[in-house]
């Protein structure tokens, strides 16, 4: 079986870590092109348009998170599922960014609704709690289809402690507990390059185990969550890297709203101009992912969230 994982583990060698997030809000979006586009979610679709033809060049594959989509309501679904279209036609992989689980009849109709049909994406996310019986539905399409899935492991955001670093009556955090059943199921899927058809997040935004956690769990392939907006940089994310694969690294807000970021007024923004500076974040954060993890032990942290830039990237539109 040839596995997405396997794709996207090429895609990294040939283009780096990045994985751009098209979590796009209106409000992320020039006021200009707002007010050209009938809707909020035809602005949404021409701005991801944008946005994917500046960097499809530099990302590895792109993640939509759905609550972007459906908070728009209908039209918004029919913006997802049209950006997933754009994406496919440009053999673009895509992550599904839903965070499902539920039980193992509703999880297989969740694994028809988006790795097949209008929805379909090459990688889904997946929430754990519900135990491994919530995974297996989405397993049979990685032996089918080649599909992929990033099993939410140790997120990036400040409650993450809550639940996720509890110790275990029997040892080590719960967090672990889901790595030992991830990489389980990655050797009985293990592709061209030793990573499992399913694989985990790892957020970046905590140093501390992160590379205990890269060594121990050598056959998951990484999403890793957490770059830019949330305070992750570069040496922080390649700690979790393996020989320079291994991971992507999403990054949504600090590509997304780059041309905010460079000081271009909302006034002057089009979105050609938001997407030449999503490029230059973008290629950017490449670079810096690429250089951190060709020198591990590192120096300064590159600092990246809210850095004031010039507005460089308007040469560049
Ligand atoms: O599964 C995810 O993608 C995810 C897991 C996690 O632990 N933390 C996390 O931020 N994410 C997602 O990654 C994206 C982060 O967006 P930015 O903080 O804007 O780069 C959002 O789509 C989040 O929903």
């Amino acid at each position: 079986m040839r596995y997405n994982m396997d794709r996207l583990y090429e895609r990294v060698a040939d283009k780096g870590h990045v994985c751009v997030g098209l979590d796009t809000a209106p409000d992320y979006i020039p006021p200009s092109e707002l007010r050209k586009a009938e809707s909020p979610a035809e602005a949404v679709l021409k701005y991801n348009r944008a946005i994917i033809d500046a960097t499809s060049d530099i990302a590895a594959c792109f993640k939509l998170q759905i609550a972007y989509y459906e908070e728009l309501g209908i039209a918004g679904l029919e913006v997802y599922a049209r950006t997933l279209a754009y994406l496919r036609e440009r053999d673009l992989l895509a992550i599904a960014d839903i965070k499902r689980g539920d039980i193992a009849d509703t999880a297989s109709r969740y694994a028809r609704a988006h790795f097949e049909g209008e929805f379909e994406a090459d990688f889904v996310t997946l929430a754990p709690y519900m135990g491994m019986d919530s995974i297996t539905p989405w397993l049979a399409y990685a032996e089918r289809r080649g599909k992929g899935a990033f099993v939410l492991m140790r997120t990036s955001n400040p409650g993450m402690r809550d639940f996720e670093y509890r110790e275990l009556a029997a040892g080590g955090r719960l967090y672990d507990a889901v790595g030992d059943k991830l990489a389980e199921l990655a050797r009985e899927s293990a592709g061209k390059y030793g990573y499992g058809a399913f694989g985990a997040v790892v957020g970046c935004t905590e140093r501390e185990e992160a590379s205990v956690i890269r060594r121990k769990r050598e056959n998951l392939f990484f999403l890793i969550p957490g770059y830019g907006a949330q305070g992750g940089a570069a040496d922080d994310a390649a700690l979790l890297l393996s020989n320079g694969n291994g991971g992507v690294v999403n990054a949504s807000r600090s590509i997304l709203k780059a041309w905010n970021a460079a000081g271009i007024s909302p006034e002057d923004a089009t979105n050609e101009t938001a997407a030449g500076c999503a490029r230059e974040a973008a290629a950017e954060m490449r670079d810096a992912i690429r250089t951190a993890a060709a020198h591990r032990a590192g120096p300064a942290k590159q600092a990246v969230q809210n850095q004031p830039k010039k507005a460089v990237c308007l040469s560049e539109a």
